[in-house]
């Protein structure tokens, strides 16, 4: 048997043209989504990133803001940046690329960002918001992660799920989407023992950890379902957590790397600007874009 790919980039292709719709008529009626990225350094992954996010923000008619800062930016000139987007009535959401320079105090730059702009969902009111199933800006890579989940087996509940991975903008949120679907959830981490078995009785595998084909084939539960948010650069191109031919000899299905998750970050981003915009406008939230 082989696994099902679950193509990512037409997913993300399809959201956006759904995106560009909802941004259409709401430019009909004199709004205009904006979305600001911010980029302090030159790290050239990221910059990959805001290229393509600015790009893609324009495809679907909003307006894209980039702020390039050079990495010796202080902390207070950048708080003041993020000051002026959050009082700036053009600009609905707000991305500052992460990582950030190592002098730079990563949770008060993400908390300064206005909860109603943080369409990262990194602050703690909307992390917070999301962990006691209110209305919150939702992490954009779980949300698509999510998203390909539900489009391909449909009802979550009941099902087990094991994330490896617990940081604060992959894992974590993860968790909390899958639970709050009734999945039943495990969470892995570097500590967590026997991994390999703890992985065989998931039916929802993801991935979040940051090494290379970590993840084996005879890790996997014949027939699961495989997400595999892993970017890793090595001298063969990009690849992900996931060892990835052997997976798909025996999962059911499985995201593949480049063109599963990766996409379907940047189509989320897009969604929550629309979302972000809506809400401040006092409109419903856009239909299928919120969990
Ligand atoms: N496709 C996309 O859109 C995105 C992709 N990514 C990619 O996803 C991956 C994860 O990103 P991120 O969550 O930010 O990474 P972090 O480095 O913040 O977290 C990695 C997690 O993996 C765990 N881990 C590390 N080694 C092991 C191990 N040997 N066994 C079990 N768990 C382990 C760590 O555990 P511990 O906490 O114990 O240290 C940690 O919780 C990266 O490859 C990143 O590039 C990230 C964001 C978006
Ligand atoms: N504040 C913040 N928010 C983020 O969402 C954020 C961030 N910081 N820092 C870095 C990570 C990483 N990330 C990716 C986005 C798109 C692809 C993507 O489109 N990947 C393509 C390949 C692109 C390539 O060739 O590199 C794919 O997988 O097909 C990957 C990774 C967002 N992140």
């Amino acid at each position: 048997m082989t696994a099902t790919l679950i193509d990512g980039k037409a997913f993300a292709a399809r959201l956006r043209q759904g995106i560009a719709g909802q941004v259409d008529a709401m430019r009909a009626r004199g709004i205009t989504p904006g979305l600001a990225v911010v980029l302090v350094g030159e790290d050239p992954a990221s910059q990959v990133y805001v290229r393509a996010k600015g790009k893609q923000t324009r495809e679907v008619g909003m307006t894209s803001f980039e702020h390039r800062l050079p990495a010796d930016t202080s902390e207070r000139d950048l708080l003041a940046l993020i000051g002026r987007l959050n009082d700036d009535p053009a600009v609905n959401g707000i991305l500052v690329q992460l990582p950030l320079p190592e002098h730079m105090d990563e949770a008060a730059i993400i908390n300064a960002v206005d909860p109603a702009k943080d369409v990262d969902g990194f602050h703690i009111l909307n992390v917070g918001l999301l962990a006691t199933g209110q209305k919150a800006m939702v992490p954009c890579t779980p949300l698509g992660c999510l998203m390909m989940l539900r489009d391909h087996l449909g009802d979550l509940s009941g099902r087990r799920a094991v994330v490896v991975g617990r940081s604060n903008i992959v894992g974590k949120p993860m968790a909390q989407l899958l639970l709050r679907d009734s999945a039943t959830v495990t969470i892995a981490h570097s500590r967590t023992q026997d991994l390999p078995s703890l992985c065989r009785e998931a039916d929802i595998l993801v991935a979040a950890v940051g090494r290379p084909g970590f993840v084996k084939g005879d890790w996997i539960k014949p027939g699961a379902t495989v997400i595999d948010v892993g970017i890793n650069r090595t001298p063969d191109g990009l690849v992900g957590d996931v060892d990835f031919e052997a997976a798909r000899a025996v999962a059911g299905a499985i995201t593949p790397v480049p063109g599963g998750v990766g996409p379907m970050t940047i189509a989320c981003l897009l969604a929550n600007t629309l979302t972000a915009t809506a809400r401040k406008n006092d409109l419903p939230d856009p239909e299928g874009l919120t969990p």
